[in-house]
């Protein structure tokens, strides 16, 4: 029988963003969180506010229908160890498995948990914390519209969903899933950029955050592709001119693809 209750196992960075987002936003019950963290104290804030923590990984997968996986993906396999005994005796109508987990397949899930058992893999992003989160998702086959739409709803109160394929997971992780991590090198480099040139460093965040924001609407609705926005700005013989300048000398494009694509590697890698 379904109860309509999210089971996190693993709280730490990306659980806690998804839980605070579910929490700020009032989509679910409260007392309809559970989780399971082997360091108590990292539930603490979510059980003070209501949440209910569980004592073991075993006891989130008997008490709830939703159960996301946020541990690392090098933990999966001690985990799905645990749990599988408890996804083993409920039927396969009443439990969904959620695996936020870069690299952490289908096929590895299925081998753990049983193949008849509904999977959906999401890869979100740390700012689901504010809600203003990006996840990508895809399920298996066997999953209804009804409980895909459940979790969808889980990560949706924290911002923006989209559904892909399975084969697309990994390399959405340079899209969404780490990319903050290059957002925020970019940030770090202009605003150190901006304190040596004696720029008060509040004042610089300010303006490039509201930079980052004014450039993602102008990509949203402006109706033009990043190549007319890049010219936009851009000035013969300007100064925007000279920066993109530097950039293609010393092979920025190269080194972001390679990046990209060592992003992907690395998830294919953490497949178990
Ligand atoms: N951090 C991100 O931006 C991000 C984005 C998308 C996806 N992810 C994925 O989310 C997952 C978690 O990443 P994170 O950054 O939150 O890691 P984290 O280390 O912050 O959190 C993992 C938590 O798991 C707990 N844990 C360890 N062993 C456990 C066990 N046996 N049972 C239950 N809990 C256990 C740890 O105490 C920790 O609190 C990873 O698989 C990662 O690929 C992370
Ligand atoms: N953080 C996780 C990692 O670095 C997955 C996406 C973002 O592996």
């Amino acid at each position: 029988m379904k109860n309509g209750k999210l089971g996190f196992i693993g709280i730490g960075n990306m659980a806690s963003a998804i839980i605070g987002g579910i929490l700020s936003s009032g989509t679910f019950p409260v007392g309809d969180i559970y989780m399971y963290n082997p360091h108590a104290e990292k539930m603490q804030r979510f059980t003070e506010s209501g949440c209910v923590a569980c004592t073991s990984a075993e006891e989130v997968t008997e008490l709830c229908d939703t159960v996301f996986l946020c541990v690392k993906p090098q933990i999966f396999p001690e985990v799905l160890r645990v749990i599988a005994p408890t996804v083993a005796k409920k039927n396969a109508d009443d439990v969904v498995i959620v695996s936020i987990a870069a690299g952490v397949t289908f096929k590895n899930l299925q081998d753990a948990l049983g193949a008849d058992r509904r999977y959906v893999r999401a890869m979100p992003n740390t700012p689901l914390l504010l809600g203003e989160g990006a996840t990508a998702l895809c399920r298996t086959s066997n999953v209804p519209e009804e409980d895909f739409a459940r979790v969808r709803s889980a990560f949706s109160c924290c911002g923006v969903t989209q559904e892909i394929d399975e084969a697309q997971m990994n390399a959405v992780i340079a899209v969404s899933g780490s990319s903050p991590a290059y957002l925020y090198l970019l940030a770090k480099l202009t605003c150190d950029y901006a304190a040596q040139q004696g720029i008060d460093p509040k004042t610089a965040l300010t303006l490039f955050c509201q930079t980052m924001k004014g450039s993602a609407d102008m990509l949203l609705n402006s109706g033009k592709d990043p190549q007319a926005l890049m010219d936009m700005v851009t000035s013969k013989g300007g100064t925007t001119f000279a920066l993109l300048n530097v950039l293609k000398e010393q092979g920025f494009n190269e080194a972001m693809i390679s990046s990209f694509e060592a992003c992907t590697h690395r998830a294919e890698e953490l497949s178990m």
